[in-house]
């Protein structure tokens, strides 16, 4: 199963809506086929395997990390590939929660005579699906929040200069996110004020899609952004906004979706329609808390640098959530703190 896993990260991000899947098959104690699915629309992971095994896979033994499917989506149930391939035995990391299969996948098997084990190394399954298990349930994609800020909570200077808050190697991480999110969302602000190019820098041929959420279309003619040659850029703004600026940057090969009013709302259901499982919010505090309050960020990544800089006026990652007790802080559960170089990462999973 752990093989299953290390075949389904080759496609980590490439794959939304779908999940990540690696299948291996084996026979006599050998591993005789193994796949992963590669992207939406090509073959599944139980497919490629089987292809590779063969007549080998008579009477063998098929892992994978996500149970069969049994539905005709995109391509054919794999549960009868399996049955055809003539496997004996299938061993499941977790049951599918999309209700086209959800168990169904298990029982067909089953009912063909065909041995199942399901729920091994569960924990790890689910993990590394989490944003298509979030998707799936709640038709909405998983949102992560990432911040870098200083020791005594400030993401800029009282200026608005924030080159650099981390060092090299949390920063490197930031762009390795990059490379496997859908999508990677900041604000107006932080485009006029950091001129962000929001790619993975190289860690990764893949970049993501980047998306500016922005209402009154304030943003500057020139910009790192615009270039869509390294990656697609989506802006989400307002009727009637600067209608000259958004005729300039179509031609430049930007997507802008107009909406009569903006919500967050509005920009999550296009983002969820438009197929993408892992949303990384990287952007200011005002942002970031309308996001907070509009339950679009379920996970959080807290970059803490070891130094000060003070400043009163200095912006902090999250702005105002209307809260006045301490009380109604919102916690972290499931919270990991590793070391990078001197930085910390703080990551966790707000409640609910
Ligand atoms: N077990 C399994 N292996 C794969 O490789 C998969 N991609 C899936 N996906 C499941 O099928 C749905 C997508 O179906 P189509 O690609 O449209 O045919 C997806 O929602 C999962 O439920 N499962
Ligand atoms: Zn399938």
């Amino acid at each position: 199963m752990r093989r299953c896993l290390q075949l389904a990260r080759k496609a980590l991000g490439k794959t939304a809506p779908n999940p990540l899947v690696g299948c291996v098959i084996t026979q006599g104690g050998k591993i005789v086929g193994q796949g992963f699915h590669p992207k939406a629309g090509e073959p599944h992971a139980e497919v490629f395997a089987l292809r590779a095994a063969g007549e080998q896979a008579r009477g063998a033994t098929l892992y994978v990390n996500l149970e069969p499917c049994n539905h005709q989506g995109r391509t054919p149930p794999c549960t009868q590939a399996i049955l055809q391939g003539g496997i004996r035995k299938v061993v499941v990391g977790m049951i599918d929660p999309d209700p086209r299969v959800s168990g169904t996948g298990v029982e067909t098997l089953q009912q063909a005579g065909l041995e199942v084990v399901v729920g091994v190394e569960e924990a790890a399954c689910r993990q590394l699906n989490e944003a298509f298990i979030h998707r799936v349930l709640y038709q909405r994609p998983l949102g992560i929040l990432k911040y870098a800020m200083t020791l005594d909570g400030k993401i800029a200077t009282t200026t608005g200069h924030s080159a650099w808050v981390t060092g090299e190697k949390a920063r490197h991480l930031v762009h390795q996110q990059r490379a496997i999110a859908d999508a990677v969302i900041v604000g107006g602000n932080t485009v006029r004020q950091d001129n962000p190019h929001l790619t993975s820098h190289g860690v990764s041929e893949r970049n993501p899609l980047r998306v500016i959420v922005s209402p009154s279309f304030n943003l500057p003619p020139v910009a790192h952004l615009w270039d869509t040659e390294k990656a697609p850029t989506l802006i989400f703004t307002q009727e009637g906004s600067n209608l000259p600026l958004q005729a300039q940057l179509s031609q430049k090969g930007v997507e802008i979706e107009v909406f009569d009013q903006l919500t967050l709302e509005a920009v999550i259901e296009s983002l969820y329609e438009r197929g993408l499982s892992q949303i990384f919010w990287e952007c200011g505090g005002v942002l970031a808390a309308q996001a907070i309050q509009a339950k679009a960020v379920q996970k959080v990544m807290a970059f803490i640098a070891p130094k000060i800089i003070g400043g009163s006026g200095a912006p902090s990652p999250v702005g105002d959530l209307g809260f006045t007790q301490m009380t109604e802080a919102l916690p972290l559960k499931e919270v990991v703190i590793t070391s990078l170089d001197g930085d910390l990462l703080v990551e966790g999973y707000l409640e609910g």
